[in-house]
């Protein structure tokens, strides 16, 4: 059976979860220290609609406004996902500025997006509503979700719904790699 390869890119401001969100998919556990992030790489092997993908997934340094956009992760990469905390006003302003940048270096170029509020269990410690993300998201026509990367199922959806928003994709413009698995 075939199975395809897919490359993503989580990306967002310092500490906001990235790596606690790709360790909960990748190994349904969280971590609860933290350890910056200079970037990693995590592979797994899902089966979505009877179809394999090998996911390569970059788990990326935190970024702020002035950080360039890394170019390596405009290279080969089916799909972002672009990670706030719902507890810090700044990770929020920093996804705009990292989604603004996307955009410049893909121009019109299709790359599927998940936008992702987490740490939504220190709901006491909330600044950014689920409103403010959804409408976020609506206006950059990504899929937006909240999550807690304490939770395995809240982390998988991310990837799940990036993929079947790739085959979207990939339906209109036709597929790309492909591999083989014996
Ligand atoms: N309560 C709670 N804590 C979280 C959650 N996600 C991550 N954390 C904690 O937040 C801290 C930072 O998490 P990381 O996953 O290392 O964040 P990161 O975005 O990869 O950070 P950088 O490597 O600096 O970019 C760690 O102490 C995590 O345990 C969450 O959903 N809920």
């Amino acid at each position: 059976m075939s199975c395809k390869q897919r490359k993503i890119a989580v990306m967002g401001y310092r500490s906001v979860g990235k790596s606690s969100l790709s360790i909960q998919f990748v190994d349904g556990q969280f971590v609860d220290s933290y350890d910056p992030t200079i970037e990693n790489t995590f592979t797994k092997t899902v089966r979505i609609n009877s179809q394999d993908y090998e996911l390569t997934l970059v788990d990326t340094a935190g970024q702020d406004e002035l950080t360039l956009f890394p170019s390596q992760y405009s290279i080969d990469v089916h799909g972002y996902v672009l990670v706030y905390s719902i507890t810090d006003i700044r990770s929020f302003e920093v996804v705009g500025t990292i989604f603004h940048k996307l955009q410049d270096l893909n121009g019109k170029i299709q790359v599927p997006v998940v936008l992702v509020g987490n740490k939504t269990d220190l709901h006491m410690e909330r600044m950014i509503s689920y409103e403010e993300g959804k409408k976020l998201a609506e206006d950059w026509n990504a899929i937006f979700l909240e999550t807690s990367a304490k939770q395995t199922a809240s982390a998988s959806e991310i990837f799940h719904m990036l993929l079947l928003e790739m085959e979207k994709i990939d339906g209109i413009l036709g597929d790309r790699s492909n591999c083989i698995v014996s």
